[in-house]
């Protein structure tokens, strides 16, 4: 496994490795020029309550972690025997003839109890007490957030507490430097997965792109700004009145990057529909419904296209009336 770390073999190479070099079509290019900027009011979120200090020892554990020797990386997040915490890269999901991405990841879920905490890494040594206070806070701004959304489709503010929301997952990504960031990616065009993300990145890397109007633009980092993504499942519940974003993250040649995405989820067994009350107000269903364990199943084959299977064919929209 650790030679499929990006970080445990980046250093030795020169060049992109061909398996990581994308088509040109899905090529970034240029990455050095900051382009176009997103407004901030669209995406980003600045009066969040969350400290200072939090968000920065967060982003300074990770760093940590993903500093630290393979094997010992590979031993901290390795204590699960259901494999909820796991770290991998893109080698360990994807088919090995596909094209790779610049990218390691800690993923696991979030310890909402004491019995959790045994399975996350204990190095670096403060890392369970700041993971925990960390995703406490995700969890009431994730609140704030669903209720505000929910309100303004015209929902109850609660519609999404429950099990809409009752399955959090933290991604901790790292993209180290690439020699050739014009040739790969470190994560494709994709929209996300889940309810919302509530993302926290470092200050002074321009990585993360929007797909807006045809165009890539670049979501520069606001210091102590989250950076918040409509997902997928929110695009149905909302019935296409909210549309995930679709984004992608670049790579440069200078400075490792991390970054801490939470994923507001549901449960596997949740169903995931539009709402009624959208529909009932003269609006077709767009969407089809799905368990949440179906919906990541096919996600996992289908990955960008999973959308066109969530739609209904026309003829089983009159059905679903
Ligand atoms: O690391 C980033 O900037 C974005 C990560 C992301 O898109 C994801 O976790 O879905
Ligand atoms: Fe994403």
């Amino acid at each position: 496994m650790d030679q499929k770390l990006v970080s445990s073999w980046f250093h030795l190479h020169s060049s992109v490795p061909l398996s990581y070099v994308q088509p040109p079509e899905s090529r970034p290019g240029m990455v050095f020029s900051p382009g176009k900027k997103i407004p901030v009011v669209d995406l980003r979120v600045i009066e969040h309550g969350v400290s200072k200090e939090l968000m920065d020892n967060t982003l300074s554990i990770f760093k940590e972690f993903h500093g630290m020797p393979v094997e010992e990386k590979i031993r901290e997040s390795s204590r699960d025997p259901n494999g909820s915490c796991r770290l991998y890269s893109s080698r360990e999901i994807n088919n090995k003839d596909s094209i790779q991405f610049w990218r390691d990841t800690l993923r696991h879920s979030c310890p909402s109890s004491e019995d959790y905490m045994q399975f996350l890494p204990q190095k670096p040594a403060k890392y369970r007490e700041v993971v925990a206070k960390y995703t406490q806070e995700m969890k009431r701004v994730g609140v704030t957030i669903l209720e505000l959304l929910c309100e303004g489709l015209g929902l109850d503010p609660k519609y999404c507490c429950g099990g809409l929301s009752d399955s959090p997952l933290l991604l901790a990504h790292h993209y180290p430097p690439c020699p050739e960031p014009g040739l790969t990616l470190g994560a494709p065009k994709h929209r996300d997965p889940n309810l919302v993300t509530i993302l926290l990145q470092e200050k002074d890397i321009n990585a993360l792109q929007v797909f807006k109007d045809g165009e890539w633009l670049v979501v520069e980092p606001i210091p102590y700004a989250f950076v918040v993504n409509i997902g997928l499942m929110l695009q149905v519940i909302s019935n296409g009145r909210l549309i995930g974003a679709e984004h992608r993250v670049v790579t440069n040649s200078e400075f490792a990057r991390t970054t801490v995405a939470y994923f507001i989820r549901p449960t596997s067994e949740q169903i995931i529909e539009p709402a009624k009350s959208l529909i009932s107000c003269g609006a077709e269903p767009m969407y089809r419904s799905i368990t949440y364990e179906e919906f990541l199943k096919n996600f996992m084959i289908n990955g960008a296209d999973i959308e066109q299977e969530l739609l209904l064919e026309p003829k089983q929209k009159a059905a679903a009336l």
